[in-house]
């Protein structure tokens, strides 16, 4: 018989790799962020990291791969459409020492249990005539207001005009250890050098769903697409183990970690034949002890990896 501890227990990754497939289909790709490019490039430490972290990514320079991408499952996402954009990256410093890092263009998750995923995108499948019941949607959400502030986050902001000209989060809290074992509570987030860039509703509206890529190429046929990676200082009050809810950010500190630079598009077999890992970090940062979506995301992306064909 079940215990009543068993009947609580949260989805495992097959859980919410099929939740994600019962809303945007099983293509054999990503069950999330299915449509993307893959990128190399390199970061560069500031120099003010290693005051805050001893890991090696944050002292030598480090080689890049990464990839950007649209959220969702669905290959065939537009790039004119709101939605969370996404920018996963691994680092590989000189030593050896390599640290991944899954952000996304908006501050917050959706979430703040891996039940509430599977809740919210079972909420969403289709029904009837191949469309979401709107009513399924509102219960869920008026039962669990926190999933809908990214929703909101997202409908009051504009679509980036370019993968490289918004910024993104790795939304968890991390605590950052330097040499001398000192620990701080930080968020990151990296700020494009190009600027904050978005379009009106009436430019989004007349670009194609494959603007991104031609955007991408052009734009890094020029110069390579810059960004600040920075480190925000938590305070008492801040809190680490939900992620659906932001930091006052603008009030508090922030110290430059260093500099993602993107040179090139990279074949995408490159990260097709990896997987991006957020609790791939060396010694010297670490991702959140309470947080129940940070341990939740390696067994899922590691489901979806071994289904995928690509
Ligand atoms: C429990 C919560 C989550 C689940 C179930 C989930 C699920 C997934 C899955 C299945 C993939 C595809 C992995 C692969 O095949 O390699 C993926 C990719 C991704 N996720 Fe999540 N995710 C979660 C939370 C998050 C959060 C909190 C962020 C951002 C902070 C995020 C950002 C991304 C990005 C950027 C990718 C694309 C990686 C790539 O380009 O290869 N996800 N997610």
């Amino acid at each position: 018989a079940l215990s009543p501890a068993a009947a609580e227990e949260e989805p495992d990754g097959e859980a919410l790799v099929n939740a994600l497939n019962g809303v945007f289909g099983d293509h054999k790709m990503r069950a999330s962020h299915a449509k993307g490019h893959c990128i190399t490039g390199s970061f560069t430490p500031a120099e003010e990291a290693p005051s805050l972290s001893e890991a090696a990514i944050f002292s030598v320079p480090s080689s890049v791969i990464g990839r950007f991408s649209i959220g969702g499952g669905n290959p065939k996402a537009s790039d004119a459409a709101k939605g969370a954009r996404g920018l996963a990256f691994r680092l590989t410093a000189g030593d050896g020492d390599s640290a991944d890092f899954v952000t996304l263009s908006v501050p917050m998750f959706f979430a703040r249990t891996p039940a509430q995923v599977v809740g919210f995108l079972e909420a969403r499948f289709p029904g009837e005539g191949g469309k979401p019941n709107p009513e399924k949607i509102k219960a869920f959400a008026d039962a669990n207001p926190e999933t809908t502030h990214q929703g909101a986050w997202i409908a009051s902001h504009p679509v980036p005009a370019s993968y490289a000209s918004t910024n993104y989060w790795a939304i968890h809290a991390y605590t950052l250890t330097n040499a001398e074992d000192t620990t701080t509570t930080v968020k990151l987030k990296l700020l494009p050098k190009a600027g904050e860039v978005g379009l009106t509703d009436e430019e989004a509206a007349a670009k194609s769903a494959d603007f991104y890529s031609e955007e991408l190429r052009s734009r890094l046929a020029n110069a390579p697409a810059e960004f600040e990676l920075v480190a925000i200082i938590g305070e008492e009050s801040d809190p680490t183990d939900d992620p659906t809810a932001r930091w006052p950010e603008e009030e508090r500190q922030s110290v430059p970690l260093g500099t993602l630079e993107i040179g090139s598009l990279e074949d995408d077999a490159t990260c097709d034949a990896t997987m991006f890992d957020p609790t791939n970090l060396p010694k010297g940062i670490a991702g959140p002890d309470k947080d129940q979506i940070f341990p939740a995301r390696t067994p899922a992306y590691a489901v979806s990896f071994s289904k995928r064909a690509n």
